[in-house]
């Protein structure tokens, strides 16, 4: 079996999913190693003249179903064992949703908050410059994750058509509207992640009015999530960031810790030093309160390996729904399945991103650019089909919904990859 250092919870999950997929030996051979990486070394003059390496990667894990896509991360802790391992997920998250694209990841690694803005943008596009050959709209197309942003692929497909001389917005997404970036990207992934919790707590009779709600991280992706829960009628009683959270029975008025938020950036400090303080009586908690919460739904939306074995147990909350990538680790998976506590999958819940990136692409492509209803709307129909699909495929063999989103995208592949038949790549 494919063997990660790092995202090792993937092989076991994949193992899990392989009893109930035919899928043919030849299949599973392709898949047990990228297709191709790359290592490069960035030089950088800094802004004080001297001149810095820095490395970066690319990796295209699997590109039968379509060119690699998938973000490029800015971390000190980047490298090669990292990138490949997200690149396989992605080869999975992009196969799930249906979208023409195989599965492909980057990175830089680098303390970024360490570097001027024209550091930055140097640095970012040397890295363009040193993978222009391996990359391209039909090859394999860049997208924001960790510590990049709009501004970033900005730069990065400024760069990539100089090189190239020709205007090449389809090389990147996730980039500023004004270069040919999608509306509704920003609010993808929350709009996305909306839509799948309102198509699977349907299925349980669970109405919004009688739901109560717990984010944890209440950045870009969970303080707008919340917001648009909170909208519809879910009581949102617990939210938190870095610094710890707040918890309130008769829900928290989200709209207004968001606005406050923008401003002081800290939710303690926004909820106690600003109007909003006196709206509601509420609670400081920690983050691991937060977690063992008796609440109906708990979102963790901040870092990876939040629910743990350690913590498992503590859990009270009836469903969860991984926002943020890998926040369950697969020991925590069996411990909340005993307990009776569904699991919603990560590369279903925010698929939502890398959906829209591929709308971007398609509008890029097209020359032809839609409004962000018609954004959305192609959005929620996408994900409620997929959504469907996995509850079935769930229902069908009695598994997890994590198991049957693996059997789902494997079905995908491996029909794809025998469709190719030999690839060209042996004579017999
Ligand atoms: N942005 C996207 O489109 C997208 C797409 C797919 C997946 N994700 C995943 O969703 C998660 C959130 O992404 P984002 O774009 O909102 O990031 P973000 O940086 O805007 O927000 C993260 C939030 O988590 C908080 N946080 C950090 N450490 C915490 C801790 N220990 N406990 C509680 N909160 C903590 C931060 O204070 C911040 O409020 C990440 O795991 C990301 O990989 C994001």
């Amino acid at each position: 079996m494919i063997h990660f250092s790092l995202l090792a919870d993937a092989s076991t999950r994949i193992e899990r999913a392989l009893k109930y997929v035919e899928i043919s030996k030849d299949a599973m051979t392709r898949l047990q190693a990228p297709k191709a990486s790359v290592t490069v070394s960035i030089p950088l003059r800094l802004d004080d003249g001297s001149l810095q390496l820095f490395k970066g990667y690319r990796v295209r894990y699997d590109d039968t179903r379509g060119p690699g896509k998938g973000g490029i991360r800015y971390h000190p802790h980047v490298s090669i064992d990292e990138v490949e391992s997200l690149a396989f997920w992605m080869t999975f998250k992009c196969a799930l949703l249906n979208l023409p694209y195989g599965g492909a990841k980057g990175g830089i690694t680098v303390e970024a908050k360490t570097l001027s803005r024209s550091e930055l943008e140097r640095l970012s596009r040397g890295y363009i410059s040193a993978i222009a050959d391996f990359i391209g709209p039909d090859v394999d197309i860049l997208a924001p994750d960790m510590y990049t942003n709009a501004t970033i692929m900005g730069w990065m497909m400024d760069q990539y058509s100089i090189i190239q001389r020709r205007i090449t917005p389809s090389v990147v997404t996730g980039k500023p509207i004004s270069m040919g970036g999608s509306q509704g990207r920003e609010t993808a992934t929350s709009v996305g992640a909306f839509q799948v919790i309102n198509t699977l707590l349907e299925k349980f009779d669970q109405s919004p009015q009688k739901t109560t709600v717990a984010v944890q991280g209440f950045g870009n992706v969970g303080a707008m999530l919340a917001q648009l829960l909170s909208q519809v009628g879910y009581r949102v009683v617990a939210i938190s960031d870095s610094q710890g959270g707040i918890y309130a029975s008769q829900g928290l008025d989200i709209p207004s810790i968001r606005r406050y938020k923008m401003s002081s950036r800290n939710l303690q400090a926004v909820y106690c030093e600003s109007s909003v303080c006196n709206i509601v009586e509420h609670e400081v908690i920690t983050n691991a309160d937060l977690l063992a919460l008796d609440v109906d739904v708990l979102i963790p939306a901040a870092l990876e390996n939040q629910i743990t074995a350690d913590n498992a147990q503590q859990i009270q909350a009836k469903y969860i729904f991984e926002v943020a990538n890998g926040p369950v680790t697969s020991q925590a998976d069996q411990i909340l399945e005993q307990k009776g506590i569904y699991v919603f999958p990560d590369i279903l819940v925010n698929a939502g991103g890398v959906t829209v990136s591929y709308f971007e692409w398609v509008q890029n492509r097209s020359g032809l650019y839609w409004t962000g209803e018609e954004v959305n709307q192609r959005l929620k129909e996408r994900i409620t089909v997929e959504t469907e699909k996995t509850w079935s495929i769930a229902q069908e063999f009695g598994v997890s919904m994590r198991t049957a989103a693996y059997i789902h995208a494997l079905r995908r592949l491996g029909e794809a990859m025998d469709a190719k038949g030999t690839g060209a790549d042996n004579k017999k």
